[in-house]
């Protein structure tokens, strides 16, 4: 499991592996607010929908000697942005379709996106569907059953998750990281180790709005 130690630079030990990881999903579900939340631990009840999309890294350390750097594209979910969607699921590694536990279209959206994944993007991705706001029991509309069914019918990881609450967040990318192949050295297990961050770093030196903001 990863901690959520703030950052402490340059410690890597052994392999550091890398890959490129999209979040895709109907506007509002939570996208950005799950990324908030593994990078930064950080929640905002008030969060401004994405423009475009935007990029932040973070490692996570697997086992003593085994570290996997997420570079995380973070799309935005409104309909007039769904045409740039390819250009960050192209070579992406691995994919987060999230959807709203209390939002049944948005579920039905996040089978879109997975339908289109598993069509275009490149064969060996790893797949996982969150259903996010599960502290919105009260509110819930999707059934865990059903949900869970077409996840296993699909071959796709499946976590119910809350960024609000903290809850199955680092398990989400943990259990990604542990399907990811040790195939992709990154820079620093080459000798370059400048900006990475061990142990649930933050790699700010690469947080980024693809449209040159800060997010
Ligand atoms: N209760 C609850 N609210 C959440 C949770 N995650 C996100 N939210 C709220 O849902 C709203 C939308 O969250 P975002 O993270 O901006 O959603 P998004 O999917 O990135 O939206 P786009 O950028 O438009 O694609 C915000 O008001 C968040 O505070 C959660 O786990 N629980």
């Amino acid at each position: 499991m990863a901690s959520r130690q703030p950052q402490q630079q340059n410690q890597a030990q052994g392999k550091v592996y890398q890959f490129k990881l999209v979040l895709l999903g109907e506007s509002a579900v939570g996208k950005s607010s799950l990324v908030m939340r593994f990078v930064k631990d950080h929640f905002d009840e008030y969060r401004e929908s994405t423009i475009g999309a935007a990029f932040l890294a973070r490692s996570v350390q697997l086992e003593d000697d085994v570290t996997v750097k997420f570079e995380i594209w973070d799309t935005a979910g409104q309909e007039r942005y769904k045409s740039l969607a390819p250009m960050y699921y192209r070579n992406a590694n691995c994919a987060v379709v999230v959807y709203d536990i209390t939002q049944p279209s948005s579920l039905e959206k996040a089978k879109a996106w997975v339908n289109e994944l598993q069509r275009q993007a490149d064969p060996n991705i790893v797949i996982a569907l969150a259903g996010n706001k599960s502290d919105l029991e009260a509110r819930r509309a999707v059934p865990t059953q059903t949900a869970k069914e077409y996840a296993e019918e699909s071959g796709l990881l499946f976590f119910e998750t809350s960024a609000k609450t903290d809850t199955n967040v680092t398990k989400l990318f943990d259990e990604i990281a542990k399907l990811m192949p040790r195939d992709q050295l990154a820079d620093s297990s080459r000798g370059r180790n400048k900006g990475l961050n061990v142990r649930g770093g933050v790699d700010l030196d690469h947080q980024a709005n693809a449209n040159g903001c800060a997010c």
